[in-house]
């Protein structure tokens, strides 16, 4: 299985490949634009750990923000799929902001639903003054990640298992939480790559994760509330975990 994780800054991608064992066999391809550092899959436990690696998994730091993600997204899937070595699955990972109650600082957030929380038009008629973008009749909203896949996933590394939104602008306000959490009851945590990434993969018609170790509560800016070191503790524990159930999964990944 050849697994592409994209995160946004090099501090996040280094996160996750400290949770993943080193890659022995060949080097991650060369994207132009892209630099890609290669891992291992972890061997299956039953398996006693002994056998070769069940696959690769390339992590790229792509850049803040959807457009970004998108970009250096399908950039590395084009040109591995072009070499004839397309990816197989395709994870946003990183740090973002949890809301208040289900998604505590240095905890973890296994999407169940990517969606474009910011994306569409504000209708000033309309009782939550938004329209999403599906709803103007352009393309879609959310994407959603394997059921099965992703709730062994959230089970594995003891994380909430819940939509996570993509945003443009990082939330500042308790009315901004409090309006994005009523037109999406259920939300966990908000990032800004997810819905780009995802983007990206559903293009090539790939299967797309999301995981999120959480820095800072979604609400009134507070910098000082932020915990970087516990949210990249949480990605790194969270992608090891998470290498631990794809290097044993045998099941469908779509
Ligand atoms: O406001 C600041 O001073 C500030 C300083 C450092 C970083 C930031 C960011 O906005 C980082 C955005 C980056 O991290 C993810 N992230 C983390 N928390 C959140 C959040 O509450 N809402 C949205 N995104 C968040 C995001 O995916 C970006 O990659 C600001």
């Amino acid at each position: 299985m050849r697994i592409l994780v994209v995160t946004a800054v090099a501090a996040e991608r280094d996160a996750a490949a400290r949770g993943l064992p080193p890659s022995d066999g060949e080097p991650a391809p060369s994207v132009p634009g892209c630099e890609l550092l290669r891992r291992a899959l972890p061997a299956p436990q039953a398996a006693g750990g002994t056998g070769g690696s069940p696959g690769t998994v390339d992590l790229l730091a792509a850049g803040v923000g959807p457009a970004a993600a998108a970009a250096g997204t399908a950039a590395a899937l084009t040109a591995t799929a072009v070499a004839g070595r397309p990816y197989d699955l395709v994870v946003s990972a990183g740090i973002g902001g949890g809301f208040t109650g289900p998604a505590p600082v240095g905890s973890v957030v296994v999407a169940d639903a990517i969606v474009a929380a910011d994306l569409g038009a504000e209708l000033p008629g309309r009782p939550d003054g938004f329209l999403p973008v599906s709803d103007l009749g352009f393309g879609t909203s959310e994407h959603l990640p394997p059921a099965a896949l992703s709730a062994a996933v959230a089970r594995a590394v003891e994380g909430v298992h819940a939509p996570v939104l993509t945003v443009s602008t990082v939330t500042g306000s308790a009315e901004r939480a409090a309006d994005l959490a009523s037109r999406h009851p259920g939300a966990a945590a908000e990032a800004m790559e997810g819905f780009g990434v995802a983007e990206a993969a559903a293009l090539q018609g790939l299967p797309v994760l999301e995981i999120r170790g959480v820095s800072n509560p979604v609400g009134p800016r507070d910098r000082a509330g932020w915990d970087m070191a516990a949210a990249l503790t949480a990605v790194e524990r969270a992608c090891g975990a998470t290498g631990a159930v794809l290097g044993a999964w045998k099941g469908p990944l779509s």
